[in-house]
């Protein structure tokens, strides 16, 4: 299919022009530079989110949690992992993570260790990257942005374990959407006190006496250590949903 809008050249008639799309399709000897630039990259995109939606569509009621991919399973925040997907779990909630080691892989274990719906959402990364042992449904995606709208989608609330960069990306990412109303009845509970009470008196003692932010803003969050209340939260919010 060819567009064509305004008077410009007419495709010309009769006469070679170059390559055909035929050609470039079935001559197996040209170069390959066309497979990297951006239209077939969207094409690319377009499938990661076709596979997503698909791949994800019948998922039950679940909470996404988050954390360090660098905590080791001696750490009390690896524990908190378990103890969270352990309890998601028996409140009836699939477990989703970023698939990786660290808190990922603790929540998995609570959650497959208590025989729920147990999901990683993995991302190609420069280096080896592996699903968890404990993921019991995993999607890999090549895509940060893809993955990210995945986790808020098929996800009705986030825990958010002590982490660091990329922990930090995707709490600031729910509090985006729902202060911008894109999400809502979305609980953002941070767990892990000592962790993230630093954060916090900063956006309480700089971002809102700035006014850059507003009290509801920081009351998107609630911070704890106790996994009951986490787990209730989520189901209260499911409730208020249903
Ligand atoms: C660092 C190492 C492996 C990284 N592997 C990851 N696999 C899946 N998801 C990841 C990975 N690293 C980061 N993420 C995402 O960001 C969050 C953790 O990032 P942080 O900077 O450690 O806080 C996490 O929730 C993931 O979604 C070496 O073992």
């Amino acid at each position: 299919m060819t567009r064509r809008s305004g008077p410009g050249p007419r495709p010309s008639a009769g006469r070679p022009v170059g390559s055909t799309t035929d050609q470039r399709l079935l001559d197996s000897r040209g170069d390959s530079d066309w497979v990297h630039t951006d239209p077939w990259r969207v094409l690319k995109i377009q499938a990661e989110f076709v596979e997503g939606f698909n791949d994800l569509a019948e998922v039950g009621p679940a909470i996404s949690v988050f954390g360090s991919a660098r905590i080791q399973p001696d750490h009390p925040a690896y524990q908190l992992g378990v103890e969270v997907g352990r309890a998601l779990v028996e409140a009836d909630f699939t477990v989703i993570t970023g698939g990786g080691p660290g808190a990922m892989e603790a929540a998995n274990k609570g959650a497959s260790e208590a025989g729920g719906e147990s999901i990683g959402l993995g991302i190609e990364l420069p280096w080896e990257a592996k699903l968890n042992d404990y993921v019991n449904f995993g999607l890999n995606f090549r895509y940060f942005f893809v993955r990210k709208m995945m986790f808020v989608k098929y996800s009705q609330g986030y825990v958010v374990l002590p982490g660091g960069i990329g922990t930090l990306d995707e709490m600031f990412e729910a509090m985006t959407l729902s202060q911008t109303l894109k999400i809502t009845t979305f609980p953002i509970v941070l767990m892990g006190v000592e962790h993230w009470t630093g954060l916090l008196d900063w956006m309480q003692g700089t971002m809102l006496s700035d006014a850059r932010i507003k009290q509801s803003d920081i009351d998107m969050l609630t911070l704890t250590d106790d996994v009951e209340e986490a787990v209730a939260l989520m189901v209260a919010a499911r409730e208020r949903h249903a």
